[in-house]
């Protein structure tokens, strides 16, 4: 309701304070609300202030509302008393400075720290336009009248709580800055609070509900942590600008402009934005110009305009443009996310070993799951965010069109009061919400713990136990759940009554001003229809910003490992490897996975091509990690390895990896059908070739008694199989490689001797013609090798032949001794002969050994020096046949 109270005859002072009164709130509010949002963007430091002189900063600035709160009274005290009119400008003045300076106030409020150009600056031109107008309002004043006199009182007032707040403001000025990790703006779009402190984590013993405030668990440890990381970058960049510009680096995979096709969708997508935009305007205008055709007491039809409404109405339907629009939607979507996926994945699989060991592979999948965040963060801002900001602008327009300024002053207050009480809300309902989440995960972990630790829980009966605990979870996870709900709802109702306030107030001054004959009818129905295409982007503010911060943190795990750069990479000039006779020379390598621990020191062999190198001694000794560094899983910190006189490191990793295949200790299967896990060692590899391999491991006749043959699946990391099937596929998925140099990490630890000898068999075949690594505990698979190297803390310590190392009394001896059941330094009990009872197993007289040689549950705990007992006690998938292991000792790695 416009108050006019008219006091004198316009004159250029009248005129100037009717622009001041103008433009006075506004002008204050955005030099506050800019700066302030400048300071946060460049990482401006803001300053404490103490807890008192917040006090005395609020109370003024409550005390400037006031005083446009009593000058609005006055205005209209005088104008219901049937006075002069006040000027549109003096209203506009009080209006919207209310308005801002609630706003401030709420800031500094809120905040113990401060930007203080952002609040010195406001209140100096608070005070120097409150001066003018005060200078204005006396000098336009012809005589002083009781009004008058009142509205120059309040003027004085205002301009002295703004000089006071000014001074005031000084005061606070010397405090020092405080430091950047401090202030919750500039650190991250999410508070602490939002991810879990971990100050506040404890340990949930098992067989309790966790997921308490306290129960953050690594999920939120992370997550702080990639907050800090991101705190950090922001920093470094300089601000949010500088932050947000590093994403920039991304939008040519997001959308990259040689897609022409891509490109098509995105202008599509845009021009549906633009159009939806324009419509939600022109649909409610048309009705209204409908209504005021029928209410000037038209006789024809209006068809025209009916047309032009039911066209308006129809083409954002699916039935019209619509469709197309969210095809472009979905297109644009999939291709942009689908692209950053794969960039990503391809990244993971190309980072080096010494990632994957450190990485919890769930943060590495959530990661790439999430790779679309980056793309989410873009589409946010660009095509939600973005035409909501214009949508608010074009409504605040529209509505001024339609009536007047107060409706847009009436709409720019229920957004902010929207807004602020959602942010309040929000931290309000944090805690809340973060317990929630935190039940959900013990949940979760419940069902997941007790689901894959289900063969310990039957066999210790506890499966009513299980029960029970997850019970718990469920009804704890309810009960915070209905907890936050009950939060989240009073919120709403909160604002949903602001909303609804604020839409009686704009209909009944809607309709007082058609009752006066200022607008007509069709304004009301075109405003009704209007509202929602009002209130909406102003929900969707709220929600936007908590997707856009949630979207950031997400993003930002994405850039921090897109950032991990392998720690084994192609030197620039790579060559592929070639390979003639597989000649492999360690030169003094030294490597430490930390370097306060050395693994290997000075480690030097040389394996002529197509020998077989053994690799024994005690477990941890750094056999294993050898083989890694010949593999180039680590680049060695000392020394060099090379093959065919290239060095590995100057060769590219692929052709590398080519010339190898390696049988591990723990050999890990898809959960795929046997015959394609096989078919993994050489993708174009025929059914038979597959089935070959698998005859040459020993293990086709095995896969066929299957139900499903080789079709069978093998479970998750083969679990299906057992330990010595599962060596055997791996066998066979090397077998059908072929590769150059064989690594074999105790490859048979898992068979038992029968089967062993088979796959021994195998072996000769694989290992014919190639160099050939060899690690064993069982000493008696590698007697035959050509060098026999024993490791002892990442040194070689004893090298030679079998027979070399025998006649030389050291540790092996004494570790042959202790396999061959301590009846001598390989004494054949058959031929007597101190060295070489293969003898007897190749004339053979193998019954003798086996009684006196090998008795191969005893030789892994020999080797091992009794500490860690070695493979060949852990796997006899049968059982040991008296004799077999004679078999086996016969049947060497390699019996050339
Ligand atoms: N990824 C890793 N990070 C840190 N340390 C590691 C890593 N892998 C192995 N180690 C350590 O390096 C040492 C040598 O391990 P390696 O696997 O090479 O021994 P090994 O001689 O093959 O033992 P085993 O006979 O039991 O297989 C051990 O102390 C082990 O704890």
């Amino acid at each position: 309701m416009t108050i006019i109270l008219s006091l004198h005859e316009p004159s250029s002072q009248a005129k100037a304070l009717d622009i001041l009164g103008n433009v006075h709130g506004p002008l204050v509010g955005a030099l506050f609300w800019v700066s302030t949002f400048y300071g946060f963007v460049k990482l401006h430091r803001p300053i404490e202030i103490s807890r008192k002189k917040r006090a005395i900063a609020t109370t003024l600035v409550t005390v400037l509302p006031i005083t446009y709160v009593a000058e609005v009274l006055y205005y209209f005290v005088s104008w219901a008393s049937g006075g002069s009119q006040a000027s549109k400008g003096a209203i506009n003045n009080c209006l919207w400075s209310i308005l801002f300076m609630t706003t401030v106030n709420v800031k500094i409020f809120r905040a113990e720290k401060a930007r203080w150009f952002s609040c010195l600056g406001a209140f100096v031109l608070e005070f120097a336009l409150n001066t003018t107008i005060l200078c204005l309002k006396a000098i336009t004043s012809r005589e002083l009248g009781r009004y008058v006199a009142a509205s120059l009182i309040i003027q004085f007032l205002r301009t002295t709580v703004s000089l006071a707040l000014v001074i005031q403001w000084l005061t606070v000025l010397p405090r020092r800055a405080v430091k950047l990790g401090t202030d919750e703006e500039g650190q991250s779009l999410l508070s602490d609070h939002a991810n879990g402190s971990p100050t506040l984590k404890k340990h949930t013993p098992y067989g309790t509900v966790g997921g308490g405030p306290s129960d953050t668990g690594k999920h939120d440890d992370r997550d702080m942590e990639i907050k800090k990381l991101q705190a950090e970058r922001i920093e470094k960049e300089g601000g949010w600008v500088g932050y947000l510009k590093t994403f920039a680096v991304f939008l040519p995979h997001l959308w990259p402009t040689n897609d022409r096709e891509l490109m098509i969708w995105l202008c599509v997508r845009g021009a549906n934005i633009l159009l939806s935009s324009i419509l939600q305007v022109l649909t409610p205008r048309q009705l209204g110009i409908i209504t005021d055709k029928l209410s000037s007491g038209i006789t024809t039809m209006p068809w025209l305009d009916i047309a032009l409404w039911l066209l308006y109405s129809f083409l954002p339907t699916y039935a019209g443009f619509g469709a197309l629009g969210a095809l472009a939607s979905i297109k644009v979507r999939t291709r942009t996310s689908s692209r950053i996926q794969l960039l990503a994945f391809a990244h993971v699989m190309d980072l080096s070993m010494d990632f994957h060991a450190n990485k919890a592979t769930g943060e590495v999948i959530k990661a790439v799951e999430q790779a679309t965040s980056l793309n989410r963060l873009v589409e946010t801002v660009l095509f939600e965010i973005l035409p909501m900001i214009i949508n608010i602008c074009i409504s605040v327009w529209y509505v001024t069109h339609l009536f007047d300024l107060y409706f847009a002053y009436i709409i720019i207050c229920m957004s902010a009061l929207y807004v602020t009480i959602e942010f309040i809300s929000t931290a309000w309902s944090r805690e809340h919400l973060r317990l929630y989440r935190a039940k959900c995960r013990a949940e979760s972990q419940i069902s997941n713990e007790s689901l894959h630790n289900w063969h310990t829980v039957f066999y210790f009966n506890r499966g009513k136990y299980e029960t029970t605990r997850f019970n718990e979870a469920l009804k704890s996870r309810i009960m915070a759940s209905f907890d936050y709900q009950i939060r989240r709802m009073s919120c709403y109702a909160l604002s949903d009554g602001f909303l609804y306030l604020a839409q009686s107030g704009c209909y009944i001054l809607a309709i007082h001003q058609i009752v006066k004959g200022w607008k007509p009818v069709g304004n009301l129905v075109t405003f009704i229809m209007y509202w929602y295409t009002i209130i909406s982007p102003v929900r969707s503010l709220a929600f936007n910003y908590r997707t856009l911060t949630e979207n950031l943190i997400d993003a930002e795990r994405l850039v921090q490992l897109l950032s991990t750069k392998p720690s084994v990479a192609d030197a620039p000039g790579a060559k592929p490897l070639v390979t003639t006779e597989g000649k492999v020379v360690f030169d003094n390598v030294g490597f430490s996975y930390d370097e306060r621990k050395p693994i290997t020191r000075d480690v030097s062999l040389i394996a002529e091509g197509g020998q077989t190198i053994a690799l024994v001694g005690e477990t941890g000794g750094g056999k294993s990690t050898l083989l890694k560094l010949l593999a180039r899983a680590y680049d060695a910190v000392g020394g060099s390895i090379s093959i065919d006189g290239q060095d590995i490191r100057s060769v590219t990793r692929s052709s590398l990896r080519d010339a190898m295949g390696l049988v591990p200790q723990s050999p890990e299967l898809f959960n795929i059908p046997i015959r394609e896990n096989v078919r993994y060692g050489r993708l174009d590899a025929t059914d038979e070739e597959v089935e070959d391999a698998c005859r040459a491991a020993a293990i086709h006749d095995t896969i066929v008694e299957f139900p499903d043959g080789y079709d069978s699946l093998v479970g998750e990391r083969g679990v299906k199989l057992s330990g010595g099937q599962l060596q055997r596929v791996a066998i066979a998925r090397v077998l059908l490689r072929d590769p150059s140099i064989v690594l074999l990490d105790e490859a048979t630890s898992a068979v038992d001797s029968a089967t062993e000898e088979l796959i021994q068999k195998a072996f000769r075949k694989l290992c014919a013609g190639k160099t050939t690594f060899v690690i064993a505990h069982r000493l008696s698979t590698i007697v035959e090798a050509d060098q026999i190297l024993l490791v002892s803390k990442g040194e070689i310590v004893e090298r030679g032949s079998h027979d070399e190392l025998l006649a030389m009394g050291g540790k092996y001896a004494e570790f042959w001794n202790k396999q061959s059941g301590g009846q001598g330094v390989g004494e054949c009990a058959t031929c007597s002969s101190t060295l070489r009872c293969t003898d007897c197993a190749a004339s053979g007289k193998t019954s003798a050994t086996a009684s006196t040689c090998v008795d191969a549950s005893e030789e892994g705990a020999a080797v091992d020096e009794g500490v860690a007992q070695g493979a060949g006690t852990q796997a006899e998938d049968t059982g040991k046949a008296a004799g077999s292991s004679a078999a086996t000792q016969g049947d060497n790695i390699k019996n050339r």
